[in-house]
């Protein structure tokens, strides 16, 4: 995969830029016998191509596999922060939690340990091509599959108001609108915000990069206001696919204007945009947010069960319409991948999505690099700080000093050693997996594990006892393990996929805290 390859990936674009802006400012042929010719060999090749063969080998992160008393001294691990904005007023709680956590700023040409890029650093820095084992980047190379609007909104998802791409699908768009006269529609770019309700005769068909979505109507309204949510995702690992939600709340964000009676002219009525209600001034929520301290999601939740409605019903759907999206860009961005050495890299996303008054809910857009400035709504800083410190935990930035500054002194293995990963011990035995991996069957077994699966599972491992307030959504959480059909809800997965899905189900078997 050529560099030319990536940048053709969807525009890399991400409402944060707009909201910077504006809102707030192999396994080794399945064979045993290779162990011993890979312990010789990491006796003679560099410590990058260890990594990649030798089980046990490698440490994401060097700090937390430090052994003697004089590497406790050295440097602590650094950050460097890539972005084009002009003023860095919508970081400063990213560079509050990590200076918190002990790390330490550098420039970004200098040698750092994770780059924070609010813009998409991949088309930047050749350098992230090579990236060492101890560094770490908050995007994937081609997660603008998922946050370049027009891409995702045109992908024909179930849960996606009915779109379509400009001009090439202007013919099927008017046969549409003439079937459904009482649609309406709004016109959007990737760019471009201030969108606005307009009739098919106002569709500006010459626009490239654009498509006319169908608006949906009917929006569930708390007080009278239309509002969004947003949900903050983490993406961990492509190929085999982790992804996570954020649960310690949702964004709310209301419109400032009363949604009746129904004005195609007043945007603020059906738009939600920089000078959204929060939560905290819309007058039913502000007693359970004010009084009794509820978060924005619990207060919203709280409403919709004085409506006689179950707020319930609406978060299986954002998991599942999450989920779904993210996995029907999977391989996309495995490709973008593959000129990658290392793929040290996670995607902290903001999931918008609309809920109409049946509960029923829709995919507005993903977006890259979610604004996290509070300059506008200071109550939202915690809300951020929050994520913030969930995410970093999630992916192994964690706190230096005080008690988690002990991992200075420990090895890895004090967190994840070989018997927290070994799984399917009777079927491994069955099949002798301790003396030739060529079986199906062998696929988890600890001996047939190559280098970089040994990894894989070392991560989800420590993902899943560091999740602080995230929720696996990939592989998918089992609610009823005696209903779960393993080979049923694998059968349409990625080889890869299917296999981390079965060792979160193999965990599970051992202990029900794994099914979540
Ligand atoms: N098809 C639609 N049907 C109903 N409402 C819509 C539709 N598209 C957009 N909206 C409303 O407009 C808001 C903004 O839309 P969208 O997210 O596409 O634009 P944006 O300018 O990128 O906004 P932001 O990034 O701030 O969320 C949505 O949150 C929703 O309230």
């Amino acid at each position: 995969m050529d560099s030319s390859v990536e940048e053709n990936v969807p525009n890399q674009t991400g409402a944060e830029s707009k909201l910077a802006k504006s809102e707030e400012a192999g396994k080794p042929s399945n064979s045993i016998g290779l162990l011993p010719i890979m312990i010789f060999l990491a006796a003679t090749v560099t410590t990058a191509v260890v990594v990649e063969l030798l089980p046990h080998a490698s440490k994401v992160f060097p700090w937390s596999s430090i052994d003697s008393p004089e590497d406790l001294q050295q440097p602590p691990p650094t950050y460097a922060i890539f972005g084009r904005s002009p003023t860095e007023e919508h970081l400063v709680h990213v560079v509050k939690v990590l200076d918190m956590f002990g790390y330490q700023r550098v420039g970004v040409n200098e040698s750092w340990n994770l780059l924070w890029a609010h813009d998409y650093p991949f088309l930047s820095f050749a350098s992230l091509k090579n990236l060492d084992q101890n560094q770490l980047v908050n995007h994937f190379p081609g997660c603008g599959y998922l946050t370049n609007k027009v891409d995702l909104c045109t992908s024909q998802l179930p849960f996606l108001p009915r779109a379509f791409r400009l001009p090439a699908q202007r013919e099927e768009f008017l046969d549409y609108a003439r079937d459904n006269p009482r649609a309406l529609f709004v016109q959007k770019h990737n760019e471009h915000r201030h969108i606005k309700v307009r009739a098919p005769a106002d569709i500006a068909f010459g626009s490239n990069d654009s498509f006319v979505q169908e608006f949906v109507q009917r929006p569930f309204l708390v007080d009278g206001h239309k509002f969004d949510i947003g949900v903050y995702v983490v993406i961990t690992s492509v190929n085999p696919l982790r992804a996570y939600i954020y649960t310690g709340d949702v964004l709310f964000r209301y419109c400032p204007v009363k949604y009746h009676p129904f004005d195609a002219e007043n945007v603020d009525k059906y738009i939600v945009g920089d000078d959204y209600l929060p939560t905290w001034e819309v007058p039913s929520l502000r007693k359970y947010y004010n009084r009794f301290g509820g978060s924005m999601r619990t207060v919203f939740e709280a409403y919709v069960r004085d409506q006689d409605m179950e707020p319930a019903k609406i978060w299986p759907q954002v998991e599942h319409i999450i989920r779904t999206t993210i996995a029907a860009k999977e391989s996309d961005i495995v490709n973008i991948l593959r000129s990658y050495k290392t793929h040290n890299f996670f995607d902290l996303m903001r999931f918008d999505l609309f809920i109409d008054e049946d509960l029923k809910v829709f995919l507005m857009e993903a977006n890259m690099s979610p604004n996290l400035s509070s300059a506008h709504f200071k109550p939202n800083s915690l809300l951020y700080e929050q994520v913030l410190y969930s995410v970093f935990n999630l992916v192994g930035i964690r706190p230096l000093t005080a008690a988690s500054g002990t991992l200075f002194g420990e090895s890895n293995e004090m967190i994840t050693a070989d018997k927290n990963l070994a799984t399917d011990l009777n079927r491994c035995a069955a099949y002798d997996c301790d003396k030739s991996c060529n079986k199906e069957e062998c696929d988890l077994c600890l001996q047939c594990l190559s280098g970089s699966e040994y990894k894989m599972l070392q991560n989800a491992h420590e993902e899943h006892l560091h999740r602080i307030d995230m929720k696996r959504i990939f592989p998918q959480q089992i609610h009823d393990l005696k209903s779960f059909n393993i080979m049923e809800e694998t059968a349409n997965m990625t080889k890869k996929n299917a296999w981390m899905t079965r060792w979160f189900y193999n965990k599970c078997q051992f202990d029900a805290a794994w099914c979540n």
